[in-house]
């Protein structure tokens, strides 16, 4: 692996977070690929990689329109070096040598659909897209934002045991805009400066699927039950509340890019061996009796350099703590802790919608 000395890098004005964060640090080189680079999220997300001093090459991939994103992107004055691809003879190229692959392709919802009515088209470019995958970056760390969430990331675990490169700790399901937005309704309501908040989400992510621990939340507030009702409401129906407010033009796009950056940094720190990551996602695991379950991982230290200077946007970043990640992707997928009364109700009611979308998921993948 190449190590690049980041005290090169910053000598301009717009680097100064990677003063502050890498002076004296060597970072590897890491190439991140973004599949639906072209779309709603993809383009600011794109963006927000390309800020990112951890990655040295940005792979830019679409089915179409790429050339223009690549291009655009490219003249900013930050580490990496940007190409784009454009179409299926191109995506091998795109794929091949990837560490982290973040993937926002596929359509979103309009009013009065679900996440699951996505399933039929959505399915289908996730499996061949992972099918690439497994072909010409078997051992990248996979970021799925797709919708279903909770039946494309059973899709990929199936589409990677087919090719014989299944690793469970690997593969992601992005939960973290569930995070960004128990966070921000918190903070609100609780009325605590927002960057001080954490709040663990676990479950899937699809209405009642997502549920919010506000039990757990810090720091600490004295909110009734109507209040926490209110705010798990929210939480869960928030990708509704911004489909609704976009009228047809969509869901969710600029809060999605700042929340896979989040997530895409984390799995980076935990790549380049930072101790402690810790994240929300939804992930392989033991720690209900459903195969998927969204829950902490662990991932990196709070508060080390690495953590503030690798996002220009980290000045509004804490790490949330909840999957650790490592050089090897997941080290540990943490437990629920103590749950309300409210919550275990919450749990017990979301188990058998997110088992459904699984087996869906993996019917359709075997097909
Ligand atoms: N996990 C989460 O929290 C969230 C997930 N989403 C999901 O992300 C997905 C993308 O949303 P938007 O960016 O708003 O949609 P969009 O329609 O704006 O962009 C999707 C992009 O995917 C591309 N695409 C289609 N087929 C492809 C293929 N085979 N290979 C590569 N690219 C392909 C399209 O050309 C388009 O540029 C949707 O499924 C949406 O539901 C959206 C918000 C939050
Ligand atoms: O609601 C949607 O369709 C997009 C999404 O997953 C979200 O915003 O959480």
């Amino acid at each position: 692996m190449m190590l690049r000395s980041i005290k090169s890098l910053a000598t301009s004005p717009s680097s100064h977070i990677l003063r502050r964060g890498y002076a004296s640090e060597a970072v590897p080189d890491r190439k991140v690929a973004v599949l639906g680079a072209a779309g709603g999220i993809g383009q600011p997300l794109a963006l927000l990689m390309k800020l990112n001093p951890l990655v040295s090459s940005l792979a830019l991939y679409d089915i179409a329109n790429t050339p223009g994103v690549a291009a655009d992107v490219s003249h900013i004055n930050t580490r990496s070096e940007v190409s784009g691809y454009s179409g299926e003879a191109e995506l091998g190229k795109a794929l091949e040598g990837a560490d982290v692959v973040i993937i926002p392709a596929g359509v979103p919802r309009k009013p009065g659909m679900t996440r699951d009515d996505l399933f039929n088209i959505n399915a289908g470019i996730v499996k061949g897209l992972c099918q690439a995958i497994a072909k010409y970056c078997p051992h990248a760390l996979v970021n799925m934002i797709s919708n279903p969430v909770n039946s494309t990331v059973p899709i990929a675990a199936e589409v990677f045991k087919k090719a014989g490169t299944y690793d469970p700790k690997r593969l992601f399901g992005v939960t973290t805009l569930d995070v960004v937005r128990a966070k921000t309704f918190y903070a609100g309501k609780a009325k605590v400066p927002v960057a001080e908040v954490n709040v663990p989400v676990v479950g899937g992510h699809a209405g009642i699927t997502i549920l919010p621990l506000f039990s757990q939340a810090t720091p600490k507030a004295n909110l009734s039950d109507a209040e926490i009702t209110a705010l798990t409401k929210r939480t869960q129906d928030g990708g509704t509340e911004v489909v609704e407010a976009k009228a047809g033009k969509g869901s969710a796009t600029l809060s999605m890019a700042y929340a896979g950056a989040i997530f895409a940094d984390a799995c980076l720190k935990g790549l380049n061996g930072a101790p402690d990551v810790v994240e929300c996602s939804y992930v392989q695991s033991t720690i209900t009796e459903l195969p998927f379950f969204a829950s902490k991982i662990s991932l990196m230290k709070k508060g080390s350099l690495l953590c503030e200077g690798s996002l220009m946007l980290c000045t509004f970043i804490r790490c949330s703590t909840l999957v650790r990640l490592g050089k090897n992707g997941v080290e540990e997928v943490l437990g629920l802790g103590p749950l309300s009364d409210y919550e275990k109700e919450g749990l017990e009611k979301l188990k058998p919608e997110l088992q459904s979308s699984i087996e869906k998921g993996i019917k359709f993948a075997n097909q």
